[in-house]
């Protein structure tokens, strides 16, 4: 393999928060074993060696869950003195993580700077949007813990990314948001569509997100964008990039632009092997990185057919006008999956709407960006 990626989750899907919306919590609650529990040492062992002995290029190792500080700072020690035990042939090694934050004191924060480690901190919004679903087991609001948690990040020098799920409350609150995030020194941020359970017939929660709101939300934070872009300040929104890089004919980054199921490697706390965060399910484990290597794999992959299926998509996509900035979008969007196809996206409305809305402005955009 040239450059080996993986998705690591080294306290599975144990959290120290419980999210109404979490849909790592929903996945996990319906395999055979929710948890996992903590990687043990010998299988993070394992992967960093596998992964380092396999690779041609670089490796990328992104910690996530369930809440991945929960393994404790000893583990990703450990983690570098793998890593300085197996990169014999010196290969460029880069970190990740993405937390909810409330663990993260100064020694985090210390051990996040010295190893170059990229931080992506959940955040949604205000006091008022966050609080609603961003609980902690007492039931108590966490806001203030991440809002701590950023200021720490920042004063310590660590480069991080918002991740802030677009929920019904949030998408009513564009303006409110993104002026706080811009008033807080917020510059890089994220914002995911809300998604409701697997199997569920979307829409019957209070946090789920219709597409009319997801598409109202969209264009709103990107005309705040754009204004800011034409004033000279530059906020880094990740969908936003990526739109520009596709009209300049670049490769998407993000995995639901590129028109199909990118392939991704998630590892589960006993080394299991999955084919992307959103279905660590029972019926995809690909097999175990501790005893398979990565070209088995590879075949176990394509035997699976999950890539395939992604290609498979509704036909109104073939013949509308918005698929080169669109291509589908995510597989999980595309849900269910019926007859060997994948349905129609539940947001191709609010894409339909967003981009229609947004052309002109992106045009002007990478006029911006070019001078
Ligand atoms: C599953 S969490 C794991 C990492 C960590 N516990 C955290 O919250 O950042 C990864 C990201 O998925 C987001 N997320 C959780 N449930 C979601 C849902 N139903 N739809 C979209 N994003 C969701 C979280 O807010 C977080 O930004
Ligand atoms: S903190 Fe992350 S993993 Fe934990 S419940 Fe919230 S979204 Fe899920
Ligand atoms: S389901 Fe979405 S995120 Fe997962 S691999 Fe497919 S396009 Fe990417
Ligand atoms: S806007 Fe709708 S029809 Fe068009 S490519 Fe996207 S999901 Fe498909």
């Amino acid at each position: 393999m040239k450059d080996v990626s993986l998705l690591i989750k080294p306290a599975s899907g144990g959290c120290n928060l419980r999210c109404g919306y979490c849909f790592y919590a929903d996945e996990a609650e319906k395999r055979e074993v929710p948890s996992y529990g903590i990687m043990p040492r010998e299988t993070l062992r394992a992967i960093v060696r596998r992964a380092l002995e396999s690779a041609h290029g670089s490796c990328t190792f992104v910690f996530q869950g369930g809440e991945p500080t929960l393994a404790g700072l000893p583990f990703y020690r450990d983690l570098i003195e793998y890593e300085r035990l197996y990169n014999r042939r010196g290969l460029p090694i880069y970190h990740a993580i993405q937390t909810n934050g409330i663990l993260l004191d100064r020694d985090w924060t210390g051990f996040l700077k010295t190893n170059g480690f990229l931080v992506g901190l959940s955040l949604d919004g205000t006091k008022e949007s966050h609080d609603r679903y961003r609980l902690a087991p007492n039931g108590g609001g966490t806001f203030q813990k991440v809002l701590a948690a950023a200021q720490r990040l920042q004063s310590g020098g660590v480069p991080f990314n918002l991740l802030t799920v677009v929920t019904a409350d949030v998408a009513r609150q564009a303006g409110k948001i993104y002026g706080f995030y811009g008033r807080s020194g917020f510059r890089y941020q994220q914002y995911i569509p809300c998604l409701d359970p697997l199997g569920e017939a979307p829409g019957g929660h209070p946090y789920s997100l219709t597409p009319r709101l997801y598409g109202e939300f969209l264009c709103a934070l990107f005309d705040l964008w754009l204004r800011d872009l034409m004033r000279g300040e530059y906020v880094y929104i990740r969908y936003f990039e990526n739109l520009l890089g596709l009209l300049a004919g670049e490769f998407p980054e993000s995995c639901g632009l590129c028109g199909e199921c990118s392939p991704q490697l998630l590892i589960e706390a006993d080394g299991g092997v999955y084919p992307c965060d959103f279905y660590a399910l029972d019926e995809w484990r690909l097999g175990n990185l501790c005893d398979d290597s990565f070209e088995t794999i590879e075949r176990r992959r394509q035997e699976s057919g999950f890539i395939a299926l992604s290609r498979r998509k509704d036909p109104k996509c073939a013949a509308c006008r918005w698929y080169p900035l669109c291509r589908g979008g995510c597989r999980r969007e595309c849900e269910p999956a019926l007859d060997g196809r994948l349905g129609l996206n539940y947001f191709c409305e609010s894409y339909e709407m967003f981009l229609s809305h947004a052309l002109p402005g992106l045009r002007e955009a990478a006029r911006i960006r070019k001078r």
